[in-house]
């Protein structure tokens, strides 16, 4: 089945170059073994190239639960053989993040925030690396605040901007700051602005996420345990990020935008909004409908993923 999709997607596909995955750290080359310890995952352990290098797209999103809600309905949905219920974790053995393979699509969490999403990345791009990927596509499936946005509003991310709405990642190295650049693949954002005007399921937009360190204070809400600012100070807050074009709020598009952007990886943001954060702070719907709000970026990089494979026309 890998080997069809394959093909397709080189014979529909022929601008598409080989892209490889560009690890920028000159001592990887120089170890025995390299140990992916959030994953559970060893050079040395595990033949790599066999298990994940037809790997060409790869889904992250915060949740364990969602993750594997996604690896179930991309099995589905790309009619892969098999029964879902033998899908495994295969970071079963460490409790940090969860992975399953499906076909050529990998699925993963990466927990809440900058420094969860940043260690998986980190093995992440090693791993796919080691296995020796190529032309892989990496897309965030996620939840936000909107900004001035009605709940259930998928947002394609054009830019991850932090807080002072500027598209950089700062990261401190040695005690000092390192700023990257944030930019994501403009195709691949503007492909799946055309999918979704083209599945009309749900109202898209596309315009810029902004990255915070925190869910309450650092995201402007009321609902803390602490506050320091007043209601009139959050909402000019918001005023001002709307205008510089944010239209959600989340907290990990940064890192991963600046990271992919460094190892060569086209990368997308899809996330969809709970909650309009001008109208207030806490999350009401019911979980039906947010397992349902959820489901929106799932069934856009779907379709993508379908397109890509050529598997609808
Ligand atoms: O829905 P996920 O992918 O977890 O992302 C969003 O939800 C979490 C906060 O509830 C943060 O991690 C934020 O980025
Ligand atoms: O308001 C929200 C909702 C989901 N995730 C966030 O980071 N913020």
């Amino acid at each position: 089945m890998a080997l069809i999709l394959l093909n397709r997607l080189g014979k529909d596909h022929k601008d598409y170059i080989k892209q490889q995955v560009h690890v920028k750290n000159p001592y990887l080359d120089t170890m025995e073994e390299d140990i992916l310890y959030h994953f559970s995952l060893s050079t040395k352990t595990h033949n790599l190239p066999e298990m994940f290098g037809d790997i060409k797209f790869v889904c992250v999103g915060g949740s364990a639960n969602r993750m594997k809600a996604f690896a179930h309905f991309i099995h589905q949905d790309l009619h892969i053989p098999g029964n879902p219920d033998d899908i495994r974790d295969i970071c079963e053995g460490t409790d940090r993040y969860s992975m399953y393979k499906v076909g050529p699509v990998l699925s993963i969490s990466h927990g809440m925030g900058v420094p969860s999403i940043s260690i998986m990345l980190h093995e992440l791009i090693k791993l796919l690396h080691h296995a020796r990927c190529q032309d892989v596509v990496l897309f965030r499936l996620g939840t936000s605040g909107g900004v001035g946005l009605n709940p259930g509003t998928v947002v394609i991310t054009d830019k991850a901007v932090d807080y002072s709405f500027c598209p950089q990642f700062e990261q401190v190295v040695l005690g000092k700051v390192i700023t990257r650049s944030t930019e994501l693949d403009e195709e691949v954002a503007s492909e799946l602005l055309q999918y979704a005007s083209e599945l009309q399921s749900f109202p898209t937009v596309i315009g810029k996420t902004m990255c915070t360190h925190d869910f309450y204070e650092g995201q402007g809400r009321l609902d803390g345990a602490l506050c320091s600012f007043s209601h009139e100070e959050k909402l000019e807050y918001l005023r001002k990020a709307y205008e510089a074009g944010v239209r959600n709020i989340e907290m990990e598009s940064t890192v991963f935008a600046a990271m992919c952007r460094v190892c060569g990886l086209k990368a997308a943001v899809v996330c969809v909004t709970l909650l309009n954060r001008f109208e207030g702070d806490q999350i009401t719907s019911s979980h039906e409908v947010l397992v349902e709000y959820q489901q929106r970026p799932q069934i856009l990089v779907a379709y993508f993923i379908k397109k890509r494979l050529g598997l609808i026309p």
